[in-house]
């Protein structure tokens, strides 16, 4: 199915987002860019370039033959996308398929009111790449093939942030002495004790003048 749709950027996608229309932002199955002739040969006997004539570099294009993500791998243009057909890989006679992550779209809308993890869930996962919501539950492949009833489309892979890892905040330098802090603390406690003494020996000392 992949390949087949409209291309839509993330923001196109991201006005879907409500119980009248959802749209979700999920990672499809690998469909290869190229038919076989297309990529004839080895990546790796070019360097780690394949050069199918056209388009651009993307990063989500992997090699299946090694499962290099990248690496300048170069892919064709989306409108000469073949559909996946696992007997093209058992059948081939060359090494390397290259293959697109596709990045799918999909109108969830008749599915709200159906869906087994609730309507919430789905509300809550548009407007972004919900790849990794989804693959969290760990959805049944029944769940997965249910998908292509839903696909409208692909989105444009360079209007979705990359996913970025998450680095924790470098903790605070751990401060040893911890004297002017004592002290600070101590005073706060002590100046009003000494005001409020020095108020009462005065009020004391001036009734008994
Ligand atoms: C087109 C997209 C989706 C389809 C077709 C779909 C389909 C399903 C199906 C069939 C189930 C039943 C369990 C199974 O067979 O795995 C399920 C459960 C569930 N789904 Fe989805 N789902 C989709 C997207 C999502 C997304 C994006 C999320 C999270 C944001 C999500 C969260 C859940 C949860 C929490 C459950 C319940 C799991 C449980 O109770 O064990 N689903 N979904």
């Amino acid at each position: 199915m992949g390949g087949e749709g409209k291309v839509y950027t993330l923001a196109e996608v991201s006005g879907h987002n409500d119980r009248k229309d959802c749209w979700l932002i999920i990672e499809g199955k690998i469909v290869p860019v190229g038919s076989r002739r297309m990529i004839a040969g080895s990546h790796k006997a070019n360097n780690g370039l394949v050069d199918l004539s056209v388009s651009t570099v993307l990063d989500s294009l992997i090699c299946l033959e090694c499962n290099a993500y990248g690496n300048g791998l170069i892919a064709m243009k989306k409108s000469v996308k073949t559909k996946f057909d696992s007997n093209m890989m058992r059948s081939s006679s060359f090494l390397s398929f290259l293959a697109a992550k596709n990045i799918m779209v999909y109108d969830v809308t008749k599915f709200l009111d159906d869906h087994p993890g609730g309507d919430e869930v789905l509300l809550s996962a548009t407007g972004k790449d919900a790849t990794d919501d989804f693959e969290d539950v760990g959805h049944s492949s029944s769940a997965k093939a249910m998908m292509d009833e839903f696909y409208v489309g692909d989105i444009d892979s360079s209007t979705v942030p990359t996913k970025t890892k998450y680095t924790p905040p470098k903790q605070p330098h751990y401060n040893q002495d911890k004297t002017p802090e004592f002290i600070i603390k101590l005073l706060q406690f002590l100046v009003p004790l000494l005001i409020l003494g020095l108020a009462v020996g005065i009020r004391f000392y001036t009734k008994s003048a």
